[in-house]
């Protein structure tokens, strides 16, 4: 089956950091960038983030323009993609901003960890997908949303889930702005997390272009996963 085409979009300092070491949220980009962003949100089927993200951000991972809703809603779409929350143990905050702000599908992806209750309370909410037994089978889930039909998905992070997504090969391209600050931090995130590669599986790109952008540089990268 073809898997979604996928792509991870991030805002990073200088020094490769996505937020604080306290995990606060910062203005990384600029306004160009936010409507590249809001762009890329209202072209795909669906945006993905980590269950830490919500917890951090408390994202609602809306489209902010309204034209661009508008053009959505034109085309027989929801205003809004699926807004996908990977969350094995069923985390999600039942009044979290991607349940109130905005119409359109969700999906709260668990693990056969997450406790019964709460997931019974998620499923008012949303659609839940259970794969994996202590964590979401990644590999389970994107074969589950083709099926669905969802064939442009973009992962907004964070450092756990982008880990997770490109180490089990499922990532086609990364779009990465590199911001004009330094946050520093040993702990601070950074666009990759996870328990990292080890020398001989280190995950190769190639540049597919770089473009000045605010006070920063966009760069996008195809991801190698056939070496
Ligand atoms: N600057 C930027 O572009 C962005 C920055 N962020 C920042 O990233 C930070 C959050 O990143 P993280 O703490 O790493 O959390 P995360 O958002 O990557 O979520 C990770 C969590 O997902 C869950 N998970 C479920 N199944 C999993 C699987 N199969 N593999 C891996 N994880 C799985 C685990 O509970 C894990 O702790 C926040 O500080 C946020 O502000 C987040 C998005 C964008
Ligand atoms: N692309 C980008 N640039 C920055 O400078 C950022 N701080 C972030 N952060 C992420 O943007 C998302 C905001 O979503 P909503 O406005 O709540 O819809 C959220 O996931 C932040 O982590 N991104």
């Amino acid at each position: 089956m073809d898997m979604p085409f996928t792509f991870i979009n991030s805002a990073m300092s200088a020094d490769g950091k996505i937020s604080t070491k306290e995990r606060k949220q910062v203005r990384i980009s600029g306004d160009v960038d936010f409507d590249r962003m809001d762009d890329l949100r209202a072209t795909s089927d669906a945006v993905m983030v980590g269950i830490g993200t919500i917890l951090a951000d408390d994202s609602s991972l809306t489209v902010k323009s309204e034209a661009r809703r508008s053009s959505r809603k034109s085309k027989g779409y929801d205003e809004n993609p699926i807004r996908i929350v990977i969350d094995s143990k069923a985390r999600t905050p039942l009044d979290a901003d991607i349940f109130i702000k905005g119409e359109g599908k969700r999906i709260i992806a668990v693990s056969g960890s997450a406790p019964a209750d709460k997931v019974e309370m998620l499923q008012q909410k949303a659609l839940v997908i259970k794969t994996g037994y202590e964590q979401v089978d990644l590999c389970a889930l994107m074969k589950e949303l083709s099926s669905m039909g969802i064939r442009r998905l973009m992962v907004e992070g964070g450092a756990t889930l982008n880990w997770a997504m490109l180490s089990s090969g499922l990532v086609d391209e990364v779009y990465s702005f590199v911001g004009n600050l330094l946050i520093g931090g040993t702990s601070a995130p950074t666009l990759v997390g996870g328990v990292g590669f080890v020398e001989n599986d280190i995950l190769p790109l190639k540049l597919m272009s770089l473009e000045k952008m605010d006070e920063g540089v966009l760069l996008k990268w195809a991801v190698i996963n056939d070496v």
